[in-house]
């Protein structure tokens, strides 16, 4: 969708801010140019663009190699999402994200339709937040009005440079998280710009590590963080990455343990057979948890109990497909020997739970899959030649 072939990019002062550049962004690819200040990320991203013209070499947008295409058309097809999103200040959300389907000739009314329905897929009420001015909003409230605004004119691709680096890491984490199941749905081509390691593993289909105006490696997250193509990006990446790993591997149904479940409304148990059971409400959703001691205790004077009386609420769960670190950051979070993992769809139906040791397996396997991930071509060449 996006190729670089050997781009270059000398500004007049002789600096030279890209060199040589040359990879592809395939469609609905999210890749991220990561780097230290100053090694040529924005100038990547402003080519694509044209906001700047490379010295040599030459960018091509779906075949079409973009010097050749008038700047204005080409930026229609392209949305543009920036640090200081830049809305104008005297019209409200709603007007801000209409303008640009305006531009392009929607009748208003169908503008500021469109301007609703994308408000709320940036997660913004537009009852509530639309008819609101730039200055009354939130820091994250304002990126989010500028992705929505972004993606009015439905581009194919989306650059993005350091959207969320003026707000704060809760907010940041929030937005990104957003950011992620909106890309699931809408699936743009999309550059993004961060100079954060941990934003560029979270997001990035791919990340593309940049040393001076140079990619040092290009490659999906596990890898980077796994086998780092070179000392510089093993540097950058840092010593920790093993637990920057914890953010790119999601739980699995098969980490979980299946401890004894009973039902709100069962008879209070005097033996659970475990040190606790989980309790689920009479249509298999998570309630909470009780202990086998408490259980027992409670047993010998009250002979009608059920385990209602006796069960104690659950704040420590998470859906499936959530993160290690986030596993990690919830037990600590609830001072929690275990975290109750439930439905993804939403469904809130109980799934099993992740114990430490279960984590710390499941930590295991995503480094074992990397090291197997390494010698996979010998592995072919292997099979093949034993047909
Ligand atoms: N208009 C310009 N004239 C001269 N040099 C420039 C110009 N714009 C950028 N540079 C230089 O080009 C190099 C790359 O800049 P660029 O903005 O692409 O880096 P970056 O990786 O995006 O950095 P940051 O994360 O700090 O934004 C830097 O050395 C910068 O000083």
């Amino acid at each position: 969708m996006i190729r670089f072939e050997h781009v270059t990019k000398r500004y007049a002062d002789g600096t030279k801010a890209v060199d040589d550049l040359s990879f592809e962004v395939a469609e609905g690819e999210l890749v991220t140019l990561v780097g230290p200040s100053g090694c040529g990320k924005t100038t990547t991203m402003k080519m694509v663009n044209r906001l700047i013209e490379p010295t040599e070499g030459r960018i091509f947008l779906d075949g079409e190699d973009i010097s050749t295409v008038d700047p204005v058309q080409l930026r229609r097809r392209i949305g543009y999402v920036i640090q200081q999103v830049g809305l104008f200040p005297h019209k409200t959300v709603l007007e801000n994200t209409a303008t640009v389907p305006h531009l392009l000739g929607v009748k208003r009314a169908k503008a500021r339709e469109r301007a609703a329905e994308l408000l709320d897929l940036v997660g913004l009420d537009p009852k509530v937040h639309g008819s609101r001015y730039p200055e009354q909003l939130s820091g994250g409230q304002r990126q989010r009005v500028g992705v929505a605004r972004a993606l009015a004119a439905d581009p194919p691709v989306l650059l993005m440079d350091e959207p969320f680096g003026a707000v704060d890491p809760v907010v940041r984490e929030r937005l990104q998280n957003e950011f992620l199941k909106l890309q699931s749905q809408v699936r743009k081509t999309v550059l993004f710009v961060t100079h954060d390691i941990e934003e560029a593993v979270r997001l990035g289909d791919r990340i593309a590590v940049y040393g001076q105006g140079r990619i040092e490696q290009l490659d999906a997250p596990a890898a980077v963080l796994g086998t780092p193509a070179t000392p510089y990006v093993a540097d950058f990446v840092g010593a920790d990455r093993g637990l920057k790993r914890l953010s790119v591997t999601p739980i699995e149904e098969s980490d979980l343990e299946q401890p004894p479940v009973v039902r709100l409304d069962d008879p209070l148990p005097h033996d659970l057979g475990a040190p606790w059971a989980v309790v689920l409400d009479s249509s298999g959703d998570l309630h909470g948890w009780i202990s086998a001691e408490k259980a027992a205790q409670a047993g010998e004077g009250a002979r009608k109990a059920t385990v209602r009386e006796h069960a104690r609420r659950m704040e420590a769960w998470l859906p499936l497909g959530a993160s290690l670190k986030q596993a990690f950051a919830t037990m600590l979070q609830h001072d929690a020997g275990w975290i109750a993992v439930i439905d993804h769809e939403g469904t809130g139906r109980f799934l099993g739970v992740l114990t430490p040791a279960r984590l710390h397996e499941a930590l295991r396997r995503s480094i074992d899959a990397d090291a197997q991930a390494v010698p996979r071509t010998e592995v072919e060449v292997e099979s093949i030649s034993s047909r």
